[in-house]
C-alpha cells in the first residue's frame, strides 16, 4: 500500500467538491505516477473544518475558496508553515502575485496556479516551461468562458442575455458573484497573470484596462452577421513600443481569425513569439469537472519537483493608448449630409471608414461603419465630438474589431 500525501483542501464549492471527487476516483493512478497516494484529509468551508487543524494535518493544501480574503492570509500562512499550494483564484493572483510568489521562493515551496487561467487549458505550464525561453512578442485569447458562453447562445438566435447567464451559472461556469465574468474583471486577471508570466515584469489587475459585455446587444449580434463578423470577449498582453499593454473587451472578430470559432465555454489563448510564431491553445474554460482537472495536474506537479516560481526580470511600463479599428453604431437622422460630416468628424481625428451601412427608420437611419484602426484615444475623441452632433439621435456605440489584416 503505497504511503498516503495529504490534501488539505480549502474551499468545497463548483470546483473544490468536483476535485474531491475527482481525486478519489484518480488516485490509484497517481499513485503509480508518483509513488505516494493523494487523499484529501480536511476540508475547510464557511461552516466546516478548521483551518490550523487542515494546515498541521497536511503536506500540501489547495485553496479553492476564491476572492482576497481569507484565501490570501490561508494561502501566505501554508507557505509559511512549508506546505506547498495549489490555487485557482485568478483575482488573489492578479492582485497579490508577487507577494505570494516571493513567499513561495523564501519558503522554498511550490505555488502552482493552472486552473486560475483558461480552465484546463494548459497555458500556465506551457508559459512558464514550453516557451520559457521564446521572446513572447503578444498573447491573446478568451479566458472566460461564462462571456464566451453568452455571446455563442445569443449569436446562435433566440437567447436573451440574462436567460444565457442564468444558464451558465446553472452549469458551474459563472463566479460566485457574476459581475466579474460579465464586466471583464475575471478575464483582466487572467490577462495580468498571463502578461506577468510572458513578459517577466509585474501585472496587476488595477493595470489592465477592461471593458465587458453588459452593453451587448442582439441587434448588434444581427449586425455582426451582416457584416460576416463573430463577437467575442478578448483579452490582449502584447509588447507595445518601450512597455507593454494589457487589455479586455468585446471585439468583432473577421471569419478566419483563430479565435472566431471558438464557442460555448470553451476558452482559447494564441501566443505569438517571433521564434514559434503562435501556437493556439484550446478547450474547456470554466466548469467544475474542468478546472478540477487542471487542479489535479499541478498536485501531482507538486508532488514531483522541482517546479520555479516566477522572479521578475524587467520593469516594463504598462501603457493604455493602443491602435484598434472598430465597429461604430448609431441612430442619424436621414437627412442629406449627414453622412458626409460624420465622415468628416471622423477624418478630423484621423479615423477612415473602412465599410458602412445605412437603414433607414422613418427620418432616422442607423448608421453602422467599420473603422480602419487607429489611437483609441483619437477615435473615442472623435465619439465624444458625433454625440454632441444635432443629427445624431442616439449615444454612438463602440466595439473593437480584430482582424489579422489589421493587426499584423
Ligand atoms: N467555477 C469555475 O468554472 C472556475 C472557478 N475558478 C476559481 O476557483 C475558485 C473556486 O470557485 P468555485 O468553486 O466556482 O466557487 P464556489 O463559490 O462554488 O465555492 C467556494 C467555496 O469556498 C468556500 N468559502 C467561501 N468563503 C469562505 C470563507 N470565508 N472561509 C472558508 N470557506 C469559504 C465556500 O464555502 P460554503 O460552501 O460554506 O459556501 C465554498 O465551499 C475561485 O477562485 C474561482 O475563481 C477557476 C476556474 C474555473
Ligand atoms: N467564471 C470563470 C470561471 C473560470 O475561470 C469563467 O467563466 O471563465
Amino acid at each position: 500500500m503505497a504511503e498516503t500525501y495529504r490534501v488539505g483542501l480549502l474551499g468545497h464549492g463548483t470546483v473544490g467538491a468536483a476535485f474531491e471527487q475527482l481525486l478519489a476516483e484518480r488516485a490509484d493512478a497517481i499513485a503509480h505516477i508518483t509513488g505516494v497516494r493523494p487523499e484529501v484529509t480536511g476540508v475547510l468551508t464557511r461552516s466546516r473544518g478548521d483551518f490550523e487543524e487542515i494546515l498541521a494535518g497536511s503536506d500540501l493544501v489547495v485553496e479553492l475558496i476564491g476572492g482576497i480574503d481569507p484565501a490570501r492570509d490561508y494561502v501566505l500562512r501554508a507557505m509559511r508553515a512549508g506546505k506547498h499550494v495549489v490555487s485557482a483564484n485568478k483575482l488573489l493572483l492578479a492582485s497579490h502575485g508577487e507577494e505570494l510568489w516571493s513567499t513561495a521562493r523564501e519558503h522554498n515551496v511550490q505555488l502552482r496556479f493552472e486552473g486560475a487561467v483558461a480552465g484546463v487549458v494548459p497555458v500556465i505550464r506551457v508559459l512558464q516551461e514550453t516557451l520559457a525561453g521564446a521572446h513572447v512578442e503578444r498573447i491573446h485569447g478568451i479566458v472566460n468562458g461564462t462571456t464566451n458562453f453568452i455571446l455563442s447562445e445569443m449569436a446562435r438566435g433566440g437567447t436573451a442575455y440574462a436567460d444565457a447567464l442564468k444558464r451558465a451559472q446553472e452549469l458551474g461556469y459563472a463566479e460566485a458573484d457574476p459581475t466579474d465574468d460579465v464586466t471583464g474583471k475575471d478575464a483582466a486577471a487572467k490577462m495580468a497573470i498571463l502578461a506577468r508570466l510572458a513578459f517577466s515584469t509585474p501585472v496587476t489587475l488595477d493595470q489592465v484596462t477592461y471593458e465587458g459585455i453588459e452593453h451587448i446587444t442582439g441587434e448588434d449580434m444581427n449586425y455582426a452577421r451582416d457584416f460576416g463578423l463573430a463577437l467575442k470577449l478578448i483579452g490582449t498582453a502584447e509588447r507595445v513600443d518601450d512597455g507593454i499593454s494589457v487589455r479586455v473587451h468585446p471585439a468583432f472578430l473577421y471569419p478566419g481569425h483563430p479565435l472566431a470559432s471558438v464557442n460555448g465555454s470553451f476558452n482559447a489563448v494564441t501566443v505569438e513569439s517571433e521564434a514559434i510564431t503562435e501556437i493556439t491553445l484550446s478547450g474547456p474554460g470554466a466548469g467544475g469537472p474542468q478546472t478540477a482537472s487542471a487542479v489535479i495536474g499541478d498536485v501531482i506537479s507538486a508532488m514531483i519537483p522541482p517546479a520555479s516560481t516566477p522572479e521578475t526580470t524587467a520593469s516594463l511600463p504598462v501603457v493604455a493608448d493602443v491602435k484598434s479599428a472598430f465597429y461604430l453604431a448609431m441612430e442619424v437622422d436621414d437627412e442629406p449630409g449627414v453622412l458626409a460630416q460624420v465622415a468628416e468628424v471622423l477624418g478630423m481625428q484621423g479615423a477612415s471608414i473602412k465599410s458602412v451601412v445605412q437603414r433607414g427608420l422613418g427620418g432616422q437611419a442607423r448608421l453602422v461603419m467599420v473603422i480602419h484602426p487607429l489611437l483609441e484615444s483619437r477615435f473615442y475623441g472623435a465619439v465624444q465630438l458625433l454625440a454632441r452632433m444635432p443629427f445624431v439621435r442616439s449615444e454612438p456605440r463602440a466595439i473593437r474589431v480584430l482582424d489579422e489584416e489589421f493587426n499584423d
